[in-house]
């Protein structure tokens, strides 16, 4: 087994693998699913998740968690709402490790984001958190991504800089994983917002609108947290709400594309922007911090407000300054 494993075999996870075992490097992917991983070995390829993208002869797929975590550096790839749970079932495992969180969302348990998350569960553990403008399936391809690594402790995020970095990764650092995990967050609920939005023919000035006003809020949960503005200005922030919000390849986004549609859903696609929605309009309520646009995009999902009635709603807001 090499220094890095990947845990969570779904398209992100995948992606990543392939892309770090294309240096040469020795790679494991673990999938739960027993059956599933002695395929992907088997076929080297993950049908499933990420069709037709062939993994490198040094990625090895396996169900083996225990051999898995053998390595030193794990990335943890499993939907948000599962992140939780799934460290602290395997805490024995993985404690002591260097964990980098590639999830994007808020636990609606603690309403915490992923690298809070970690240091939670896993209070042993060196933690970052590696979030930023990426789809699966472009760095499968080997095309350029930028992402940004962000974690607490310099030695952490400059060691990991270099070790994640890879063809078609260009990796920034950051010492704020605060920032990047809420802009990572909070993007895929304005990307639901836009897609909606385009679905029910509110057009595209409509979406430069709620794109900006969505930064706008972001923002203003993410400072107040304690973030930094800066980052929120970066790849992980608005870097990833522009090519969510503009891509029928975000699921996020095709999520409310559907919606707006009228169309049907697949609840079997990951939507992270779905729980975050909701547990972000609860933390915005505590916090008495105005977020107009996820508070929306919550109601719409509850079904308790229409798509029309939203934009009438949003349009009806006290006039204010920018
Ligand atoms: N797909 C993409 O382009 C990108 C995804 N991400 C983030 O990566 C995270 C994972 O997303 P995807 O890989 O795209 O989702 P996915 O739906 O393709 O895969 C999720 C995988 O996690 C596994 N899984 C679910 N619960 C688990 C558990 N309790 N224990 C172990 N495995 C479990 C599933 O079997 C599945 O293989 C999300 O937070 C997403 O926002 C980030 C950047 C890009
Ligand atoms: O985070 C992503 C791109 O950076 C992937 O977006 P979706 O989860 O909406 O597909």
């Amino acid at each position: 087994m090499g220094e890095i494993s990947v845990l969570g075999a779904g398209a992100f996870g995948t992606a990543l693998a392939i892309s770090l075992a294309a240096t040469g490097r020795d790679v494991t992917l673990w999938a739960r699913d027993a059956e599933a991983a002695q395929v992907m070995q088997a076929n080297r390829e993950n049908a499933r998740r990420l069709p037709g993208k062939a993994f490198p002869t040094s990625l090895t797929a396996t169900s083996d968690l225990t051999k898995a975590c053998e390595g030193r550096v794990l990335l943890l790839a499993v939907p948000m709402q599962q992140l939780a749970g799934f460290c602290d079932t395997n805490k024995r495992l993985i404690q002591h490790k260097t964990l980098v969180s590639c999830c994007k969302g808020v636990d609606l348990t603690s309403e915490r984001g992923p690298l809070a998350v970690l240091e939670d569960t896993v209070p042993d553990a060196d933690v970052a958190i590696l979030s930023g403008p990426s789809f699966a399936v472009d760095i499968a391809d080997g095309l350029p991504t930028a992402l940004t690594l962000a974690g607490r402790d310099q030695a952490t995020v400059d060691h990991l800089q270099t070790l994640l970095t890879t063809a078609n990764i260009r990796l920034y650092s950051s010492l704020d994983p605060l920032g990047v995990e809420f802009g990572g967050a909070l993007k895929n609920v304005i990307a639901i917002a836009c897609g909606l939005a385009i679905g029910a023919g509110l057009g595209e000035s409509a979406r430069a609108a709620l794109m900006t006003r969505g930064f706008a809020e972001m923002q203003r949960l993410a400072l107040r947290l304690g973030a930094e503005r800066d980052t929120l200005a970066g790849l992980s922030g608005f870097g990833d709400l522009v090519l969510t919000c503009t891509s029928e390849k975000s699921r996020n986004f095709s999520h409310g594309l559907k919606l707006g549609r009228g169309a049907k859903i697949d609840p079997t696609v990951t939507v992270e922007g779905v729980a975050t929605a909701k547990a972000v309009a609860h933390l915005s309520r505590s916090l008495e911090i105005d977020m107009p646009i996820t508070t929306t995009v919550t109601q719409i999902l509850n079904r308790d407000i229409s798509i029309s009635e939203a934009a009438e709603s949003l349009l009806s807001r006290p006039l204010k300054r920018e």
